[in-house]
């Protein structure tokens, strides 16, 4: 008897998007579908392995940079290897991309893998209702994304007025002509509509996948990886990876809430994506305070620090033309000195922006 094939389901969008918090969504919602993940995240600090580590049946974390362009069809290989061995008895790989890759590349290395126990099954693409239009400007190249994309997830249309939804939604469809489009807040789409995706055959609606050739099509025309890392075709100049950089921050010392803030509210403008878990002394210490910071938008999200677990700080910056010494050394002033005395009127203003979890 011919044994099922495993699909694997890429998650892209640009930074902040909200694919952590769409997986998160459909970890809790699935609980009948053994899923594994794989997720990459652009830094060596892997906050978004650890936001949905616990949730998952198997995770391989990818940390340090993209996997567009880490992974050859070789090293795509062997984590699917891994994560598709019988024992672990996984239904649905989702690979979480960086907030930078390159989604025709995954999907290249995807199609020429030669693992005979997965097949491919779409690509979901994550967008910010709040942050598109603008963001679309900065980088054109998002429409290029979006037009790869099996499904699209129009994400935060909370934060958006209908009619702006409804202009979006518009905007999506004359970028992508006829491909699905799903509205939602904190991700929350319908599993269904992932797992029991069939990218592989036409529909009248016009539902397609990419197949190969569309793939080195792309490549073609300028969209895929340089030879030197593993990629094709041409160079990395217009992934969007190639202009940014991050910068990692962590501490085991407690911050002081108001200097943070201080920090927060005067963050370089090139300093697009924030994000980690916060340990402050004083009054907040007794929490752990997520940190989301997407263009303008900041919230804080906060969770009990788990018994045994060790409270510090662990921050990524991701952004254009940031400077790592600048931004390291006005977060090291952000450091509580052991007399300085904390209350609750220094929390004000972090608790502003707190939010209940996703
Ligand atoms: N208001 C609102 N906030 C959202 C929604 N979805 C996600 N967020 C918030 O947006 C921030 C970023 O969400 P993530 O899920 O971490 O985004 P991401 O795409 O995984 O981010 P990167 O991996 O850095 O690219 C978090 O603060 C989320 O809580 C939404 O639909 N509405």
């Amino acid at each position: 008897m011919a044994t099922q094939r495993i699909p694997v389901i890429l998650v892209t969008g640009f930074l902040g998007s909200g694919k952590t918090t769409m997986l998160n969504h459909l970890m809790r919602d699935s609980a009948d579908t053994r899923i594994g993940v794989i997720v990459n995240d652009f830094g060596s600090i892997n906050i978004d392995a650890l936001a949905v580590a616990g949730q998952v049946d198997s995770m391989i974390p990818i940390e340090n940079g993209c996997l567009c362009c880490a992974a050859d069809a070789t090293e795509m290989d062997e984590m699917l290897e891994r994560l598709t061995d019988p024992e672990l008895r996984i239904d649905v790989v989702v690979i979480e991309a960086s907030g930078l890759a390159e989604p025709q590349s995954m999907i290249r290395a995807l199609l020429s893998s030669s693992n005979e126990r997965i097949v491919y099954g779409g690509l979901v693409e994550v967008v910010d209702a709040a942050e598109f239009p603008d963001t679309r400007v900065r980088h054109p190249e998002l429409d290029r994304h979006v037009r790869a994309a099996d499904l699209i997830v129009l994400n935060k249309t909370d934060r958006v007025a209908e009619g702006e939804r409804r202009g979006l939604l518009e905007a999506l469809q004359e970028i992508a002509p006829g491909a699905p489009v799903v509205a939602a807040a904190h991700g929350r789409v319908d599993p269904a509509l992932l797992f029991d995706h069939r990218p592989r055959e036409t529909t009248e609606e016009g539902f397609r996948q990419l197949s190969f050739a569309d793939v080195w099509a792309d490549e073609a025309s300028g969209a895929g990886c340089g030879d030197d890392s593993g990629c094709h075709g041409h160079d990395h100049g217009d992934h969007l990876h190639a202009a940014y950089e991050s910068v990692e921050f962590s501490t085991a010392e407690p911050l002081h809430p108001r200097r943070l803030m201080d920090f927060l509210d005067s963050r370089p403008v090139g300093l697009y994506r924030a994000k980690g878990f916060l340990h402050f002394a004083g009054a907040g210490r007794e929490w752990k305070f997520g940190l989301h910071a997407v263009g303008s938008y900041l919230r804080f999200q906060l969770s009990p620090w788990e018994r045994g677990e060790p409270r510090t700080t662990q921050l990524v910056m991701i952004g254009t033309g940031i400077d790592a010494d600048t931004l390291t050394k006005r977060l090291a002033e952000c450091v509580a000195a052991p007399e300085e005395e904390i209350d609750e009127t220094h929390m004000m203003s972090v608790l502003r922006y707190a939010n209940e979890t996703d």
